[in-house]
C-alpha cells in the first residue's frame, strides 16, 4: 500500500473489507447504535432522510427505521420515528426503483415533495445561469437541486423537532462526489467510512432486493443526461475506489485520478475557511 492510499483511507476512517458475516453485522449494530446516540444527545426523536431510488439511502433509510422500531421498543415511547421523502425533480426516470426502495425500508412516515418549481424558480431568478452554456447551466442546475433537496429536508427536520440523515460514504467522499452543502448537508452521516461494496453488503444482509442491491450509482442531477452513471464522472469504477480505500493494488490511471480528486476536492471534507 501507498502511502497516499494509508493517509487517506485513515483520514475518511475506512472501514477494513468485511471479513465474515459477524464482521458485517458488528458494522450494522455499531452504526444503529450511533444513530441512537445522536438521538439521545441531540434530544429530539424524529429522524428525516431523502429517497432517491439509489442502494445509499436504501441502506441508510432501512438502518434508521430499524433503529427508531428499536427505540421504541426499549424506550416505550412512541414518538421515535422516522419519515422517508421522496424528492423528485417533475417526474423521475426511475420512480418504480424509488417506490420499492420505500417498500422496502417501511417508514413510518412517507412524504414528498417535488422540487421542479423550486429549481425552475430559483433558477429564473439567477441572471448568471442564463449566460451559460446548455451543459455547464445544466451542470449548475444539478447542484442547485441537491441544494434545494436539502432545504426541503431540513424545513421537514424543523417543523417535526428531526435531524436529517446524510447518505455520504467513503467512497463518495474520497472523490468529492457531492454537492458542497447540498447533499453533503446533513445532521448526522451513518454510512461514513463504508466504501460503496460495504454499503451494498449491508442492504444484501439487510435483505433489499438485489436490483436495488446492485443498481448502477447516479446522481441524477443533470437533465441532459438522466440516470449518468457516477462511474463515467469519475473516469474509475467503484471497484477501483473501493480497492484504493482498502489499500488494495490498483491501476496507475485509477490510482493518480483519486489522489487528484481527492486533493481538488480537500475544501468540501472540511469547515467554512476562517481568517
Ligand atoms: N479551493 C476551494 N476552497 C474553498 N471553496 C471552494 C474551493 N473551490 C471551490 N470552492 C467552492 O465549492 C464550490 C464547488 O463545489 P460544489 O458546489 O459542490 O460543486 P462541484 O464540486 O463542482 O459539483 C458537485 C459534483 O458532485 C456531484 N454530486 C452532487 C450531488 C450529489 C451527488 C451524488 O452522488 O448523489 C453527486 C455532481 O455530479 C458534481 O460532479 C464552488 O462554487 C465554490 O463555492
Ligand atoms: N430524487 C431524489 N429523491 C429523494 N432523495 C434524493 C433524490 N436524489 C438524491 N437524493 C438524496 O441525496 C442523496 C445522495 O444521492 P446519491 O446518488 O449519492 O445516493 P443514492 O441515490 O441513495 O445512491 P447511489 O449513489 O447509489 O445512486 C441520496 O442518498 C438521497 O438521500
Ligand atoms: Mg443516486
Amino acid at each position: 500500500m501507498s502511502n497516499r492510499q494509508a493517509e487517506i483511507a485513515a483520514a475518511l476512517d475506512v472501514v477494513p473489507p468485511f471479513t465474515d458475516t459477524a464482521a458485517l453485522v458488528a458494522q450494522i449494530d455499531k452504526r444503529k447504535a450511533f444513530i441512537k446516540q445522536c438521538l439521545r444527545n441531540s434530544g429530539l426523536k424524529v429522524l428525516v432522510l431523502g429517497i432517491s431510488g439509489g442502494v445509499d439511502s436504501l441502506t441508510a433509510g432501512r438502518l434508521a427505521q430499524l433503529t427508531v422500531e428499536e427505540l421504541r421498543a426499549e424506550t416505550g415511547d412512541s414518538g421515535y420515528r422516522f419519515i422517508a421523502v421522496r424528492l423528485p425533480h417533475g417526474t423521475q426516470h426511475d420512480e418504480q426503483d424509488a417506490q420499492d426502495s420505500l417498500k422496502f425500508i417501511r417508514a413510518d412516515e412517507e412524504d414528498t415533495v417535488n422540487i421542479e418549481d423550486s429549481v425552475r424558480g430559483l433558477g429564473e431568478q439567477v441572471s448568471h445561469l442564463q449566460q451559460l452554456s446548455d451543459a455547464r447551466r445544466d451542470f449548475v442546475t444539478g447542484n442547485i437541486k441537491a441544494r434545494i433537496r436539502m432545504v426541503a429536508q431540513f424545513a421537514i427536520a424543523n417543523a417535526n423537532n428531526g435531524l436529517v440523515i446524510g447518505t455520504d460514504h467513503a467512497a463518495e467522499a474520497v472523490m468529492g462526489f457531492f454537492t458542497k452543502f447540498g447533499d453533503g448537508a446533513c445532521d448526522l452521516a451513518p454510512l461514513s467510512g463504508l466504501v460503496k461494496g460495504q454499503v451494498r453488503a449491508i442492504a444484501k444482509h439487510l435483505g433489499a432486493p438485489e436490483n436495488l442491491v446492485f443498481k448502477v450509482p447516479t446522481a441524477d442531477l443533470e437533465e441532459l443526461r438522466p440516470g449518468k452513471p457516477d462511474e463515467e464522472a469519475h473516469g474509475v469504477s467503484y471497484a477501483e475506489i473501493d480497492a484504493f480505500l482498502h489499500g488494495q493494488p490498483v491501476s496507475e490511471h485509477a490510482y493518480a485520478t483519486i489522489v487528484r480528486t481527492y486533493d481538488n476536492t480537500r475544501h468540501k471534507r472540511e469547515l467554512p475557511l476562517v481568517p
